[in-house]
């Protein structure tokens, strides 16, 4: 069923958010429902982060009108819900190409707008920024607002508590937004989620609040010399009652919990905010999803939805849709194989930080409910958790996406490897991720990894390589780190093993090429798959990796002495990467030959399709083989040695 069009006649007139504060206050309604339905008509065509999106639409707009943007700072925590700000912010137009090539990205970013001062893509960030940007108000005597923007789940990461804990006693001028609607992408977890539930179910708080406020409004002057010790009373109340906030405990002023929908409430409570100073923390309750009744029904189905994934929704559904042929991903069939091994040894457990649907855990998490944590968006935890596990004999599997894991490799060093603890790592979204652009593209585990000890790498090429990774990391004595990308999954690519041992690369093709043009390609990872025609193309032999960790070097030293020059391919950081580790290597064997390596280059992929991000890399089959092509027609560079 189509999205009907509607006219937008006010949202029309706004370029820029002082448009919007030169609208009467009667017809924000009206605004607010334009950008409602504005948002689902951009959403339909070109897909992106629907739910969390529809819960901010009366947010954003209170937010612009009552903070004077770009003056005041607003600090988006994540960044995934920032479709309306970009609506009001200049990029309504060029919203239409949102996540693509040359569109602007799905999350906030300095570079697109004077409106972002603050980039993100990944969570918990945004009280430490809008702290620095408080702090550096006060230094340079600024008057300005510095507003954070923060979700409930994005409030469980440990960062966020660093800086809440550093503005508390700072007594920074901070406003921080805490906007609840009691999910992450899945039902939100935690203590500190209980703590929401109940500071949100305290009526009677309301009560003696409102009550209070009335009495000193009624008080006349006495009532405003009181009013200045309103937030004491307050928190003298809560105090009795028993109910006071932690914010409150950390030094915050408190307020709330509001409803994030009703549009009177929002203007009134920021207006007063607004004339406040110091630390304060509004608490706003929301509805992920809010307006599009599938969507509040599914808050996680419409976390993030594909094209016409709009209407979609609203067109019934049929069951007898034909199952789709395509090969599975990688996150099923590495979710398949833990599974597996679940139902073999009560020792497996899984640990994922707030991204069940995402590892493709929602299967494990039916039959084992007691075997998996979600840990809320807390990476650091997460791989500690493991290692604690491990020490008593349990078999951890943490299944975290590649870019997440970049906020966690100390504790993978100091708290897993340094101490040789068998914890298995499944690290999804390796490499390119596409449409959500360099805050998630997982371009460095292969870089990091390499240099910490005890930690062996796999780099699977089919699902064949990925089982058998998995399988050997669960009885592996030490940490283990499978990564894979957002992709479909080959089955089974064949080759012959070089040695005997479980980690050997496999060998796909010989060249049956004259000395001196022979070349010894090297695959890393999903790259094999498309390595497959260019080495049968340009007649070089193949060989699939499978693992970086143990780099099994006497078997590649032994084979590409017989060749002329080698060529490693990987969905990974070039610098320090496979391909550098391996030709250092062959030439500490003695093997000194000319060597070519591709990968991720050293910049930042912007956005697009994961085919066009890797194209940006010179990593799509094309320019793979063009490159080889032409490392191959340097015969002097080939004979040199
Ligand atoms: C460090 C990090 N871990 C995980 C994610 C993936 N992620 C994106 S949004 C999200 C849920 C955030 O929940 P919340 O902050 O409450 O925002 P909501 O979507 O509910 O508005 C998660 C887990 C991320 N972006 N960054
Ligand atoms: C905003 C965020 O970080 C997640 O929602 C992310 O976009 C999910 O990515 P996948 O679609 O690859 O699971
Ligand atoms: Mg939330």
């Amino acid at each position: 069923m189509p999205l009907s069009p509607r006219q937008t006649h006010l949202l029309d007139l706004i370029e820029r958010p002082a448009d919007l504060r030169a609208l009467s206050r009667g017809s924000l309604a009206t605004l607010a429902e334009e950008m409602r339905h504005a948002l689902l008509e951009q959403v339909e065509a070109t897909g992106g982060h629907l739910a969390a999106n529809l819960g901010v639409v009366e947010l954003t707009l209170a937010l612009h009108r009552v903070f004077d943007t770009p003056y005041d700072r607003l600090v988006w925590d994540v960044g995934h819900q920032t479709y309306l700000h970009k609506m009001l912010t200049g990029r309504r137009a060029w919203m239409s190409q949102l996540r693509q090539h040359g569109g602007p990205a799905g999350f906030t970013r300095r570079a697109e707008s004077e409106y972002d001062p603050f980039g993100a893509g990944h969570s918990s960030t945004s009280v430490s920024a809008a702290l620095g940007m408080a702090l550096a108000a006060e230094q340079k005597g600024e008057d300005r607002h510095a507003v954070a923007i923060i979700g409930d789940g994005a409030l469980t990461a440990g960062q966020a508590f660093e800086a809440l804990n550093h503005a508390g006693d700072r007594q920074a001028n901070l406003l921080v937004i805490v906007n609840d609607n009691e999910m992450s992408i899945s039902a939100n977890v935690g203590a500190l989620n209980q703590h929401l539930t109940r500071l949100r179910s305290n009526p009677m708080i309301e009560r003696f609040r409102h009550s209070g406020e009335e009495m000193l409004a009624q008080a006349g002057p006495l009532g405003e010399l009181l009013g200045s010790t309103r937030a004491g009373l307050r928190d003298g109340m809560r105090h009795l009652l028993g109910t006071s906030s932690l914010f409150e405990e950390l030094g915050f002023r408190y307020f709330g919990p509001i409803d994030g929908h009703d549009l009177d409430t929002l203007l009134d409570t920021l207006g007063n905010l607004r004339e406040q100073r110091g630390p304060r923390l509004l608490h706003v309750v929301t509805q992920k999803g809010r307006g599009l009744a599938p969507a509040e029904r599914d808050p996680v189905g419409f976390h993030g939805v594909g094209r016409n994934g709009v209407s979609r929704a609203m067109t019934p559904s049929t069951d007898h849709q034909p199952k789709s042929a395509a090969p599975p991903t990688w996150t099923e069939v590495a979710a398949g194989r833990l599974e597996h091994h679940a139902e073999q040894d009560e020792r497996v457990v899984a640990i994922t930080p707030a991204m069940v649907e995402g590892s493709g855990l929602k299967g494990f998490a039916a039959r084992f409910p007691e075997r998996l944590f979600d840990v809320g968006i807390a990476e650091q935890h997460a791989v500690t958790l493991a290692g604690g596990l491990a020490t008593e004999g349990m078999r951890p599997v943490v299944a975290i996406y590649s870019t997440f894991l970049q906020r966690a490799w100390d504790q993978v060093i100091h708290d897993i490897a340094l101490q040789d603890l068998p914890v298995t790592f499944l690290v999804d979204r390796a490499g390119l991720v596409g449409p959500d652009g360099p805050t998630h593209a997982g371009s460095f585990d292969l870089s990091l990894g390499m240099s910490v000890p005890n930690l062996a790498v796999a780099v699977p090429a089919d699902a064949h390589d990925l089982r058998e990774a998995i399988d050997w990391a669960l009885v592996h004595d030490g940490p283990c780190l499978v990564r894979y990308p957002r992709d479909r999954c080959p089955d089974d690519l064949g080759g012959q093993p070089l040695d005997k041992a479980a980690t050997s690369p496999r060998l796909l093709r010989r060249s049956e090429a004259q000395t001196p043009r022979r070349v010894l390609l090297i695959g890393i990872g999903a790259m094999v798959e498309r390595l497959i025609p260019i080495s049968e193309t340009l007649d070089t032999t193949l060989v699939n990796l499978r693992w970086a960790r143990p780099l099994a070097i006497a078997p590649l030293a032994e084979l590409a002495a017989e060749h002329d020059a080698v060529v490693t391919v990987e969905e990974g950081s070039r610098i320090g990467g496979v391909g550098s580790e391996l030709l250092l290597a062959l030439a500490e064997h003695g093997v000194n030959l000319p060597g070519l390596r591709l990968g991720i280059e050293d910049r930042f992929i912007e956005h697009g399709s994961r085919e066009e991000c890797l194209a940006d890399s010179g990593l799509d089959s094309r320019s793979i083989a063009a490159s080889i092509a032409a490392f191959i027609g340097k015969p002097d560079k080939v004979s040199a040695t």
